[in-house]
């Protein structure tokens, strides 16, 4: 069984609180918009992909007993809402492309004379709820398209795990508890353990927020992969020695180039693996894919508080008075990546704008 991040049942949303992991397993309850903007945030929820379903599913339990008078002031709380809930945090697409898509939803729901207001209500829950099964078969099949992929690349590279199993490095939490089961990054590396394939994972602590050390290291344990925890200052000494075959990292916004905004650190493993010839993936659902942007200069990169920086808990670990920088992600250039996985396939970063347009015309 994998971890829970998300429990949902019509009306009622409660989410496991990632602040207080690995010491803590509680569940807070979302009543609706304003806790679902609260719990992002806060990041008592995180992850590209949780973020976005937890913030509609806030939607749905809100609206859930609400009673409207025309479809015309369900269509605007609902555009209005969600909006709202995409100012939580600014760097992950994925909330923002699901409320486009539910807003879209709700103005055609709207100019359809034969539907009613009920029948709208009960459509638009039913298009938020189905956001949980498709993210999870979504990463089921990131997973076996990212094993496949770097088990191929092992293979014809000829190197010491030709066959495999193979080592592989992740960076941050892209696992059970960043999505709503499964894993996108993680998926990859559960789906290489499924074959018999994985050897080793590799983690990173994944400072200042340690979703690495906390959240990813949690998984791993819970599900008895083989599994070791490295500092991020630690990751060219391990492509020094211990052959990593891979890296696999999530992401928050993959621009239409390629170029690609994931947590903090995971550009500088990028050019470590460049350096090693390590093959880089970045596993998205195309949810993550944003071909509204050219390229990762239009991402905004969220700044985070100085607390998260100069404290472990309560514990203050930064000289008072010092000045900090605290950039949650960077962008990973789409020269630097080998392949994005998706639930689609494999693509070069060069062709991805193409083949997602392909995808999207079918
Ligand atoms: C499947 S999760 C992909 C990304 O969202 C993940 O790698 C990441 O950067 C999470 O950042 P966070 O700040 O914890 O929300």
């Amino acid at each position: 069984m994998s971890l829970q991040s998300i429990k949902y049942k019509r009306g009622s949303l409660e989410i496991l609180d990632q602040l207080l992991l690995p010491v803590v397993s509680k569940y807070v309850t979302v009543r609706g918009v304003e806790d679902g903007w609260k719990v992002i945030n806060k990041m008592q929820v995180r992850g590209a992909p949780a973020i976005a379903i937890v913030g509609c599913l806030s939607l749905a339990v809100e609206i859930h007993p609400e009673v409207f008078e025309s479809k015309k002031s369900l269509r605007q709380e609902i555009e209005g809402k969600l909006n709202y809930l995409v100012s939580a945090r600014p760097t992950a697409v994925n909330m923002k492309i699901s409320a486009d898509e539910l807003i879209t939803l709700a103005n055609d729901l709207t100019k359809d004379d034969a539907i009613s207001v009920d029948d709208m209500k009960q459509k638009f829950l039913n298009a938020t709820e189905a956001m949980l099964d498709k993210d999870i078969s979504d990463n089921r099949a990131i997973g076996a398209n990212g094993a496949k992929a770097i088990l191929q690349h092992v293979a014809e590279t000829g190197g010491a795990q030709a066959a495999g199993p193979v080592r592989v490095l992740t960076h941050c939490n892209t696992g059970s508890l960043a999505t709503a089961g499964y894993g996108t990054a993680l998926g990859v590396v559960r789906h290489l353990s499924e074959l018999g394939k994985l050897e080793h994972v590799y983690c990173t602590e994944t400072r200042p927020y340690n979703q690495g050390a906390r959240l990813t290291a949690y998984e791993l344990v819970h599900e008895k992969l083989p599994a070791t925890l490295v500092l991020d200052s630690m990751v060219a000494a391990l492509f020094r020695v211990k052959n990593v075959a891979a890296v696999v990292v999530g992401a928050d916004r993959v621009a239409a180039n390629g170029d690609t905004a994931n947590k903090i650190g995971t550009y500088q493993i990028a050019v470590v693996a460049k350096h090693h010839g390590v093959p880089f993936y970045v596993a998205a659902p195309l949810t993550s894919i944003d071909l509204q942007i050219p390229s990762g200069d239009h991402i905004i990169i969220e700044v985070r508080p100085d607390r998260e920086m100069t404290h472990v808990g309560e514990h203050r670990i930064a000289a008072p008075g010092i000045n900090c920088w605290n950039p949650a992600f960077d962008v990973t250039p789409a020269t630097l990546i080998t392949g994005i996985i998706t639930e689609h396939g494999v693509f070069e970063p060069s062709k991805l704008k193409d083949e997602i347009t392909k995808l999207l015309q079918l």
